[in-house]
């Protein structure tokens, strides 16, 4: 369920109205997603039907949106498919709605690709590429808000849920991410704006085709190494009930990292750090999880993810991530 603010009917059309997005016909809440309420809204003008998406922010405030919702607008004003926000006659992309923050974007055709091929894993890897490359001219900056910085603000307050082999494997890795983090090879290391969260449930593909790249609501300036390991890390593994899961798939990976590399060849610092990146982009993602498992801000909002899968991702990066990286790189090379 993920209607938390009921929108009437007359509410959503005056707003589209405003927006010079034509008469609403049809308004549908979305049923998927866990942080905001989102409708579907079908308008027509000039006599032509378009589907729009009406988010009403649950989490993020009127101060933290502008940078989200301006990347979004300068990435489709750049060519690369991501939902564009409607302004109004004044300019305005950041609108209210009972209060709480809202926005109006086109709806992406098509559904998520849950279980991928190497077709996917190559499109969007070129399309994450030209995604970096045309970010690079976006003038607004915000960290990653869970970077680095949150990391380490927050595995104190998630230690005393773990056990020992757990805490002692978040402490160890943490001191490993900070250490890099310390080092040249990481200064070095391109950064712009990045997604930060592009996992499977974020993109978009109609017959095939990638239509678009959504759920910009993590994105931040980090480098673009840790966008591609958290794709990898996603898109490119077993989700299996067992002990394989986690366990990278080699062919999704290679032709990712191919794909990419066609567009944007990998610096040295970043062939160097892909395999502490992949190890970052694990222990982000098993450190929200363990956050939103054990501390729930808000319990009848949020439905939290098993923690236990980015658990054994970032054992098995922990264990494999340096001749992973080694091959996926060699191999990409051959690919491209
Ligand atoms: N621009 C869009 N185009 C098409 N579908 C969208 C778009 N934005 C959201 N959706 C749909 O709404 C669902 C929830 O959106 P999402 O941004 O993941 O919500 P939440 O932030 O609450 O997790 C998505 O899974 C997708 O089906
Ligand atoms: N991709 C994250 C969860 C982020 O939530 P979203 O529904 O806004 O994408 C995870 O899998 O932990």
């Amino acid at each position: 369920m993920a209607v938390y603010t009921e929108v009437a009917f007359g509410e959503a059309a005056a707003l589209l109205h405003r927006l010079s997005l034509g008469d609403l016909t049809e308004l549908r809440g979305i049923q998927g997603g866990i942080e905001n309420t989102n409708y579907f809204a079908t308008t027509v003008r000039d006599g032509v039907a378009h589907e729009h998406v009406l988010t009403v922010f649950e989490r993020l405030s009127f101060e933290q949106l502008p940078y989200y919702l301006h990347l979004m607008k300068y990435l489709a004003g750049q060519g690369i498919p991501v939902p564009e926000p409607a302004a109004d006659e004044r300019g305005e992309i950041l609108h209210s709605v009972q209060g709480k923050p809202a926005a109006v974007v086109n709806k992406l055709r098509g559904h998520s690709e849950l279980a991928p091929t190497e077709a996917h894993c190559r499109a969007v890897g070129d399309m994450l590429a030209r995604m970096h490359l045309a970010g690079r001219g976006f003038e607004m900056s915000q960290p990653n808000l869970r970077g680095l910085p949150w990391w380490n603000e927050t595995v104190p307050v998630v230690l005393p849920h773990l056990g020992e082999s757990q805490a002692a494997l978040i402490r160890t890795e943490l001191a490993y991410q900070n250490h890099v983090a310390a080092g040249s090879a990481y200064t070095a290391l391109p950064r712009g704006p990045v997604h930060a969260d592009l996992f499977r449930d974020n993109v978009m593909f109609d017959d095939g085709e990638l239509t678009g790249f959504f759920d910009f609501y993590f994105a931040g300036n980090d480098s673009f190494l840790f966008d591609l390991a958290v794709c990898l890390n996603d898109w490119c593994i077993l989700h299996a009930a067992d002990e394989r899961d986690g366990q990278h798939d080699a062919g999704r990976a290679r032709a990712m990292i191919a794909a990419y590399q066609a567009v944007r060849p990998l610096s040295m610092a970043e062939r160097q750090l892909l395999p502490a990146m992949l190890r970052a982009g694990a222990l982000r993602f098993w450190l929200s999880r363990l956050w939103d498992w054990h501390l729930p801000r808000d319990a009848s909002m949020l439905k939290p993810h098993d923690p236990t899968h980015f658990e054994r991702v970032l054992r098995e990066r922990v264990r494999h991530a340096q001749a992973l990286s080694a091959s996926l790189l060699e191999e990409a090379c051959v690919a491209a």
